[in-house]
């Protein structure tokens, strides 16, 4: 049963904490795993990875092979109907048209003092793109990885996809081969990461690894990164709703399982001022579940980390989010803008009854690669910047080191470096 939370309730703050506080996707036994896993493959590379393949996926990669190899690619697409092929290019090119609106900008100019300073973005050499694959196929997380790495200007993209049991969405290879990615390679989980990061005899190591992924995927980028760049901790899917009593439950019903069904661990909360409605989304969500394919998955997320919360008024939930910093916020209310702009934590929001989050999970533009676990706090979505980094510079003249050198030979001094005080002072007296 999910939890209900009434905010006017005593106790509700106590009952606040504990949900805010449930560790979805960093509980001891994930960590450990994940912790053993890096471990044999860096160690063992190529023979570990086919061993925790064969375990976790069930496929001999020494039989398939670790590549997925351009005719095996060429025969995927050639399976795509023209109808889904237009749909992945209408996503494709609406992500692409946000994404270069991302660029961001050089500086270089000379200060009041004569001294010349500025930054300049360079791109990543080669990025790994995590692409999950277990209980579900992501051909859309294939675009939203490797679109912004292209308008970055990564010059190599490496791909990892986990193929259970050898199934594979052609999909996925579909688009792939229309973003733009150089290599693939048919594996998953926390041993596609470790490889990433460590590199074996088969597969290049990364300078940076980006992309979603369960609790164990996620896991194992935060224990690399430092060895390999991350993106963010983007792990089981979130959505925190805000409606009013005015919405039609079955759309608000239809909203919430769009993210329970992505993984057992995920986590979807409704935020109401409504007590009837909170009856009426329960009985949706029950009849929908029934419904669906996924049902089992959404049945799991909702019965253990489902909540709905009763509030006062709207306003009311904006310490709310803030708290849960949720990956994907609706507000599905008649006049979201004060919610709007009252907001500071979400990965991504989603304004109006008409702007259901799954339309940004495919073609909206912006990346539905996000911050999961509460760390839209300090973090965010993926981006063109994501692929990048800032190097700064400095030039001075003679007379630029005269104006600005002596404060830095006496900051120096003071800080009992005299070497750096000296390389300062001996310009200066030339
Ligand atoms: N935050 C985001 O931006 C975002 C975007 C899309 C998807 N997602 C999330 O991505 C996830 C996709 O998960 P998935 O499972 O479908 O695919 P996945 O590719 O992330 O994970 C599958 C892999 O997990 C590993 N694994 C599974 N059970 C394991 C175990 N008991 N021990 C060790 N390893 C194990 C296996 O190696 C398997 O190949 C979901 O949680 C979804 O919510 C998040
Ligand atoms: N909702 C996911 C991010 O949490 C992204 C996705 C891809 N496909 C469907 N949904
Ligand atoms: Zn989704």
């Amino acid at each position: 049963m999910h939890r209900r939370l009434d905010a006017r309730a005593p106790g509700f703050a106590a009952e606040f904490d504990r949900l805010v506080e449930a560790a979805r996707d960093t509980d001891a036994q994930v960590s450990d795993v994940v912790a053993q896993v890096i471990a044999e493959v860096a160690k063992n590379g190529d023979t570990a990875v086919a061993t925790l393949t064969q375990r976790f996926d069930r496929i001999d990669l020494a039989e398939r092979g670790f590549e997925i190899g351009a005719a095996e690619i060429d025969a995927a697409c050639a399976n795509v109907s023209p109808e889904l092929m237009a749909a992945l290019e209408l996503a494709a090119t609406r992500i692409r048209a946000f994404h270069e609106k991302q660029r961001p900008a050089d500086h270089d100019g000379t200060d009041a003092a004569g001294v010349r300073a500025g930054y300049r973005w360079t791109p990543v050499d080669s990025v790994g793109l995590y692409v999950p694959g277990g209980l579900a196929s992501y051909p859309s997380s294939v675009l939203m990885n490797a679109i912004p790495a292209k308008v970055a200007g990564a010059r190599r993209l490496v791909m990892v996809t986990p193929t259970p049991d050898g199934r594979l969405n052609p999909l996925v290879l579909a688009a792939a081969k229309l973003a733009g990615v150089d290599v693939i390679y048919r594996i998953g989980g926390a041993q596609a990461v470790a490889a990433l990061a460590f590199g074996t005899a088969t597969i290049p190591a990364v300078d940076k690894i980006v992309g979603p992924g369960n609790a164990y995927v996620a896991e194992a980028k935060r224990q690399l990164y430092g060895r390999v760049g991350i993106d963010m901790v983007a792990g089981p899917s979130e959505i925190l709703v805000v409606a009013d009593g005015a919405n039609d439950p079955a759309w608000i019903a239809a909203d919430l399982l769009s993210q329970a069904e992505h993984d057992p661990a995920a986590q979807v909360i409704l935020i109401t001022d409504d007590a009837a409605f909170v009856d009426a989304v329960a009985v949706a969500v029950d009849a929908l579940i029934e419904k669906l394919p996924t049902g089992a998955t959404a049945r799991q997320s909702w019965d253990s980390q489902g909540a709905i919360i009763l509030v006062e008024q709207l306003l009311d939930a904006v310490p709310l989010v803030d708290r849960l910093a949720p990956e994907h916020l609706e507000l599905a209310v008649a006049d979201p803008q004060p919610l709007f702009d009252a907001v500071r934590h979400a990965g991504s929001i989603f304004i109006g009854r008409h702007t259901p989050e799954a339309v940004g999970d495919y073609v909206g533009g912006p990346n539905h690669v996000l911050p999961t676990g509460r760390r839209a706090r300090f973090a965010s979505g993926l981006s063109v910047t994501d692929f990048m980094k800032r190097t700064t510079f400095l030039e001075c003249s003679a007379a630029a080191l005269a104006a600005i050198g002596p404060a830095a030979q006496t900051l120096a001094e003071a800080e009992g470096l005299i070497a750096h005080a000296e390389s300062v002072r001996v310009r200066l007296n030339s």
